[in-house]
């Protein structure tokens, strides 16, 4: 698939802070860019990634500071930047009774593609490996079939930024395997910010790593970087570890 036709996108983020109501501050100054590649945002729950995705993403607009797409040194308007932008919650709602292709090609509409984009539809289903239940209807899926419906959604008008909020939650390891082979293919083109608290998708996917604590970022470097950070030079889940116990100085859960 060829993934995205837009130039490549760049997310900068200035100064970011959010708070709740009830005085909770869940992101403190965050500054932080993201570039072509997979980068992970990874703490703990509760850490903030899940605020900082949806500030990325436009869902939550109640920050302070900045954030902003740029294209070829152009800050994209905010319809240009939706038209890029793929976005992956931890869970979505959807209506019950249509069908996954259904489903995907109103997504696709949703982000402006023409009428007649079966093509389009058809590659989202296919790399998502949910094209053979195109003609289901929704609530008859299973969890993990579902949520890659989602994500064929979430892809379908080759998007240059995706964001995925703990896309992995729940997957047993060969989906979870699965889903590592199709998101590294996208994110060979495309922006891909992964907000997970999962190593093993840290340690399959990441070009780069922020760490994330009590609404700071804490730590930012590649995957082995974190790994020496524990005093290791191999890189997998027990290695990032360490990593992250060292930087934080407390464990990952
Ligand atoms: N709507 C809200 N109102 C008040 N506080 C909130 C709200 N949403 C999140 N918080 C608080 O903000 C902080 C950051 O939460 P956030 O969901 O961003 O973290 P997270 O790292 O995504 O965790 P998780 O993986 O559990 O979702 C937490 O202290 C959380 O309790």
């Amino acid at each position: 698939m060829e993934f995205t036709t837009f130039p490549a996108t760049t997310i900068g983020i200035a100064k970011l802070s959010k708070r709740y109501r009830r005085g909770i501050t869940a992101l403190s100054n965050i500054e932080v860019t993201f570039t072509p590649g997979i980068t992970a945002v990874l703490g703990r729950n509760g850490a903030g990634k899940s605020t900082l995705v949806r500030s990325i993403v436009g869902i939550d607009t109640r920050y302070d500071g900045t954030i902003t797409f740029e294209e070829s040194g152009e800050i994209l308007g905010r319809a240009e930047r939706m038209r890029r932008l793929g976005w992956l919650p931890q869970s979505f709602g959807y209506p019950a009774r249509m069908t996954t292709r259904d489903f995907v090609a109103y997504a696709a509409w949703l982000k402006g593609l023409p009428r007649d984009s079966d093509e389009a539809i058809d590659c989202a289903l296919d790399t998502a490996d949910v094209a053979s239940h195109g003609r289901q209807r929704l609530d008859a899926l299973s969890g993990g079939t579902l949520r890659r419906v989602g994500f064929a959604a979430s892809i379908v008008h080759a998007p240059s930024v995706l964001v995925l909020d703990e896309p992995t939650t729940g997957l047993d390891p060969i989906q979870r395997a699965e889903f590592h082979e199709r998101l590294a293919m996208i994110g060979r083109r495309s922006t891909v910010v992964l907000a997970t608290h999962i190593l093993e998708d840290v340690a399959a996917l990441a070009d780069r790593v922020h760490v994330i604590e009590a609404g700071e970022l804490v730590w930012s470097g590649t995957a082995v970087g974190l790994s020496r950070a524990g005093g290791n030079t191999a890189v997998d889940s027990e290695t990032l570890r360490s990593g992250f116990r060292s930087v934080v100085g407390g464990e990952l859960s």
